[in-house]
């Protein structure tokens, strides 16, 4: 079955990545948008910079796809603290024209939120209808595109995911801790923060998933690997499974370290794991533990869900 015509917006970021090499097989068409209107793999693909929130209807009128998946977004969580303007044009606004003109085209849009947008003072899984308070500017402005998205009568799905990681490309822990540990015989990791590290394999083939079955109930789902880890123990699974297989000649230690050791501009939640239930009920999910998640983004074969 196809999906047929699909665009990727932000088709170079670690989930751009995935998702266009995951539609491909699926899709009857393919698009792309980056800010400079070139694939890192040097094809081409369109040019749109969300800073410039007017481009965006023009170019949707333009390309007409079925669905939109916008995997663009500010992720930098500290340095948006110092840069909030652009994280909101960016996070929030671009966000809200995007959908706007996905409601006023007839076009599916599925848009990715985040765990950062609690505060973590929960006590169990996150629910999509528990109280948001976000600590940081990344959080705040992210929530806001939420809202947004939601206001704008587009057939949506907002996926809220946590801790993304891809092994072969795109900035996140995992290649932190591979590049660092080949580097140092120590690292300090924090040991109070808790969430569920997430592969962007998961989450393209969720969105799959999610557009061969349609778009029926429009609204928040939460999407993350099983189970619930701390960033320390991310570090100490990235360790022995990467010794195991090879890619590194031995592990650091790992020294388990509080928050307060461990100073950053933005604040960050101590406990971010989300439910998913209504996301697996409704497409009929199943996702697999974050280890799992781990060894399978490790061993470098693709999943079909
Ligand atoms: N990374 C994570 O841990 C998590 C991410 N998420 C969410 O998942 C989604 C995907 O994140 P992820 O793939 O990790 O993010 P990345 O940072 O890897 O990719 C984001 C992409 O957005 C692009 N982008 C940023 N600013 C602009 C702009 N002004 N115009 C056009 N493109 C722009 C970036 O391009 P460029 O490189 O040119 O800046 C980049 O390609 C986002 O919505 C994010 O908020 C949710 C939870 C966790
Ligand atoms: C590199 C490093 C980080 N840390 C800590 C800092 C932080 O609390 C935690 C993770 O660091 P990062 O910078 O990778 O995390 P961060 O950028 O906060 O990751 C977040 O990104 C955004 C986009 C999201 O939406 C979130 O779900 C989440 O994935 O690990 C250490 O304790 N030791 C280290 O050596
Ligand atoms: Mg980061």
């Amino acid at each position: 079955m196809s999906l047929g015509r699909v665009l990727v917006v932000g088709g170079d970021g670690q989930l751009g990545v995935e998702l266009r090499r995951r539609l491909a097989a699926d899709a009857a068409q393919v698009l792309a948008t980056t800010r400079s209107g070139r694939l890192a793999d040097g094809g081409a693909c369109e040019a749109l910079d969300l800073g410039e929130a007017e481009a965006i209807a023009p170019l949707l009128r333009r390309l007409r796809p079925d669905h939109v998946v916008n995997a663009a977004a500010y992720t930098a969580v500290d340095r948006a603290e110092s840069e909030p303007a652009l994280a909101q044009a960016i996070n929030a606004v671009a966000p809200g024209r995007l959908a706007q003109a996905c409601a006023e085209l007839g076009i599916g849009l599925v848009h990715f939120s985040t765990d950062y947008v609690f505060d973590g003072r929960g006590q169990r899984p996150y629910r999509e209808d528990d109280a948001t308070a976000p600590l940081n500017v990344y959080g705040r402005s992210k929530l806001d595109g939420e809202r947004a998205v939601a206001a704008s009568g587009a057939r949506h799905l907002i996926l809220r995911t946590a801790w993304v990681y891809a092994a072969d490309q795109g900035h996140n822990f995992l290649r932190t801790m591979l590049r660092l540990g080949g580097e140092r015989d120590e690292l300090r990791v924090v040991a109070d923060q808790r969430g569920s590290p997430t592969p962007t394999w998961l989450l393209a083939d969720a969105v799959a998933r999610i557009l061969e079955r349609g778009i029926a109930e429009p609204g928040v789902r939460h999407l993350a690997a099983a189970g619930e880890t701390t960033w320390h123990g991310f570090a100490e699974a990235i360790f022995a499974e990467a010794v195991a297989r090879g890619l590194l000649a031995r592990a650091p230690r790992v020294l388990p370290i509080a928050t307060a050791e461990y100073p950053t501009p933005a604040q960050r939640p101590a406990y971010s794991v989300l439910d998913t239930r209504s996301l697996r009920e409704e497409y009929g999910l199943e996702l697999p533990d974050w280890r799992e998640g781990l060894r399978v983004s490790l061993d470098g074969t693709s999943h079909n869900g």
